[in-house]
């Protein structure tokens, strides 16, 4: 996950091959509190791993359920029926999967309980629920204001014996909620709730009853107005349980399949883990991605997309059974030939932000003109390339905006798209944007950030750090030579008049990984071995070799992945990545360099002498100034940075600020 200030997405050209996505996190929260309100055990597999059912799954530990998680399969121990613990304070974060139905549930169980959440859901209604909670005879009060979490909840005295009205209007959630709480109450006699009003979301309310089915309650209904839970109604539970892919989460990579150039023999993009046959209503988002020029082909439990129409279809659709996935086809609407009007969204206006608000705002940014209306949006793409504009996307904690807001990095502009709070996607797809990554070609190279300079300059310290603030890959080239150094050492070969040949053979199949922050040769973790001041030594002698510097150019390359790259080294900047977007070269004087690497090593435990040191970091500095393959010296176009005197803080705001002032963004 990028746990980063905001993410720069590179323009895109295409993605390609097939991905596997996480569990639907509307499957999995349902089958998550069914499990637990049944007896028995159930084993949930391919459970999504996200913000939402994490809360979901400490709710039920805190009720007194079993819960072992194990990747991504969940054991549960049910309640039988009945809370184990009469009394907890239960915080929802901005889970509406979660609040709702266990509202729900814990007021038809009743005991002592206190439901909270984030600031956002304390401004989610919640009131049509409480409603008809209190008409059934349950106790429910507000703890702030009146129609909106938090809540208390206490003993009920159930009334069973007429229906229970629902709004259907504002929320499905409401439905869905009373239809997995009352199977607990209806053992004696039917329970029968009608929907007031029209009802909206419908497809979540046949997730909620095929669901519900699963765990052996069948619910008789008549339309959408009247549903009955027959008399005699008990979970039980299936034993086993396994989540389908999200298909709200499939949608990005639909439009990314779309939105696609074709060529390079690339046959589109494999969504896996979801078909069209899926129970989860956003599937429909086939149809509209088809209407708007998709092609798409389906199997079992797989989609494959490719480009089809171009530009794609402008649409004027009623997308109240696609409420989520819908507003990728805002974003699809960027790229349409005419305006597309999506109609019966009003729901959007209480998700995670006001949907319809906030998209309108940052459809704007990137240079389409949007009207928003009570329960619709209409969006004018850009008219032409030149249209477009390089935006700062706010995110407003709403994973899906963030989501949506990536598919602008397809436009034809070439521009990039800064994504701010990227970490939001966590409440359902932590690992979105890694997954888009591994999928995209970029439209042009992937930005690179070159830091070169002396030994001991800090040319890691920042490098790394601006890499991490960034959420780039950072390359730290001079332990690719130290590596080589070590593996030379190890096979017995001589340093100090050197086998070229043999040695560059040594580089270029050098067994080396980087995994999780350490350095492998081989399995081996040589991390510590690679630091200490003899391997430098013998990694500036084998770096002098210019068939050994050729045979890990390639290597060096290709850590140039999306998003981006900072790469530390000698020869970053002339050499590897002439034509990196910023190149600085870090210098500082001689004397603080070794007091630096002094304190360094003595840290760590390794015993060093400051005069000593001064002198092999001189003798290296220059070595590698004075070799004739790609000598240790500034590039023609690097900004220096003279950090004797400055904190690692402040060398690392100037590399910020230099970068900024190369990025295309208007604040936002
Ligand atoms: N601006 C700074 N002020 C004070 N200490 C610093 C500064 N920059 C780096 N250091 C410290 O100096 C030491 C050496 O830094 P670092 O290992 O990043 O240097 P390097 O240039 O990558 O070295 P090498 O060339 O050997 O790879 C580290 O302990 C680091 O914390
Ligand atoms: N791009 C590079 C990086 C390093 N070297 C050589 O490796 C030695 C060790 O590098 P550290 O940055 O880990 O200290 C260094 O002294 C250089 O001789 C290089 O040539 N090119």
């Amino acid at each position: 996950m990028f746990d980063t200030a905001f993410l720069d997405i590179p323009a895109l050209r295409a993605v390609s091959g097939s991905v596997r996505l996480p569990g639907s996190k509307s499957i999995s929260n349902r089958v998550l509190l069914l499990a637990a309100l049944c007896g028995g055990q159930t084993t949930v597999l391919d459970l999504l791993d996200s913000d939402d059912t994490r809360v979901m799954l400490q709710a039920l530990r805190q009720l007194g359920c079993g819960v072992t998680v194990e990747g991504s399969t969940a054991i549960i121990d049910g309640l039988g029926g009945r809370a184990l613990q009469p009394q907890a304070e239960l915080f929802l974060g901005n889970a509406g999967t979660a609040m709702r139905p266990l509202t729900a549930a814990l007021a038809v169980l009743g005991g002592d309980y206190r439901l909270s959440g984030i600031p956002r859901m304390h401004e989610r209604p919640i009131g049509d629920l409480v409603d008809a909670l209190r008409a059934l005879g349950c106790s429910v009060r507000y703890l702030g204001q009146d129609g909106y979490p938090p809540l208390h909840i206490g003993q009920p005295h159930l009334q069973l014996d007429r229906p229970i009205p629902v709004r259907g209007n504002v929320s499905s959630q409401f439905l869905t909620a009373l239809l997995m709480a009352l199977p607990l109450a209806a053992s004696e006699q039917d329970v029968v709730i009608e929907v007031v009003g029209e009802l909206i979301s419908k497809p979540y309310i046949e997730i909620t009853l095929q669901l519900l089915a699963r765990f052996g309650v069948s619910v008789q209904r008549d339309g959408w107005a009247r549903f009955v839970i027959p008399a005699g109604s008990r979970y039980h539970s299936p034993g086993q349980i396994h989540v389908e892919a999200d298909a709200s989460s499939a949608s990005y990579f639909i439009a990314a399949g779309a939105l696609s150039a074709s060529g390079n023999g690339q046959s589109g993009l494999k969504i896996e883990g979801v078909g069209e046959a899926s129970i989860q209503g956003d599937i429909r988002f086939v149809d509209a991605a088809r209407l708007m020029g998709a092609q798409v082909e389906s199997g079992p439990n797989w989609l494959r997309v490719t480009r089809g129409a171009w530009p794609l279809k402008a649409v004027d659709l009623d997308c109240n059974h696609i409420p989520d996935a819908a507003m990728t086809l805002a974003v699809m609407a960027l790229y349409a030939d005419g305006p597309t009007t999506l109609r019966n969204i009003a729901s959007w206006r209480v998700k995670e932000t006001d949907r319809i608000a906030a998209m309108a705002t940052e459809l704007r940014k990137l240079g389409a003109t949007v009207q928003e209306g009570a329960d619709e949006i209409r969006i004018a793409p850009p008219k032409d390339a030149r249209a477009w504009r390089a935006a700062s996307l706010h995110t407003y904690d709403d994973h899906r905006m963030a989501m949506c807001g990536s598919l602008a990095a397809f436009n034809p502009a070439g521009l990039p798209v800064r994504i701010e709070d990227p970490k939001c996607v966590a409440k359902t797809f932590p690992d979105y944007f890694e997954t888009l990554f591994a999928l995209a070609e970029p439209a042009a190279p992937v930005p690179v950030i070159c830091i070169d300079g002396p030994t001991a300059s800090g040319k890691g310290t920042l490098a790394s750090e601006v890499a991490r603030r960034l959420g780039y890959h950072y390359l730290d080239s001079g332990s690719l030579y130290r590596l080589t150094g070590l593996a030379a050492r190890r096979a017995g070969l001589a340093l100090e008049n050197p086998d070229e040949a043999r040695l560059s053979a040594l580089a270029r199949q050098l067994p080396v990984g980087f995994a999780g922050g350490h350095i492998l040769l081989g399995q081996e973790d040589v991390g510590e071995a690679i630091r200490t001041e003899a391997a430098g030594m013998d990694a500036s002698r084998v770096s002098a070799l210019p068939g050994v510097r050729q045979a890990l150019l390639e290597l060096q390359r290709s850590c140039a992945r999306l998003p981006g790259l900072v790469a530390d080294g000698r020869d970053m900047g002339t050499v590897i990545f002439p034509h990196a977007l910023l190149k600085v070269y870090l210098t500082a004087g001689s004397a603080q360099r070794a007091e630096r690497r002094h304190k360094q090593l003595i840290s760590k435990g390794i015993p060093a002498k400051l005069d000593g040191l001064r002198a092999d970091l001189e003798a290296r500095d220059a070595r590698d100034q004075n070799r004739v393959a790609s000598p240790l010296e500034p590039a023609q176009d690097a900004l220096l940075l003279d950090n004797t005197h400055l904190t690692i803080e402040d060398s690392v705001d100037q590399v910020l600020r230099w970068w900024q002032e190369r990025q295309p963004f208007r604040p936002s």
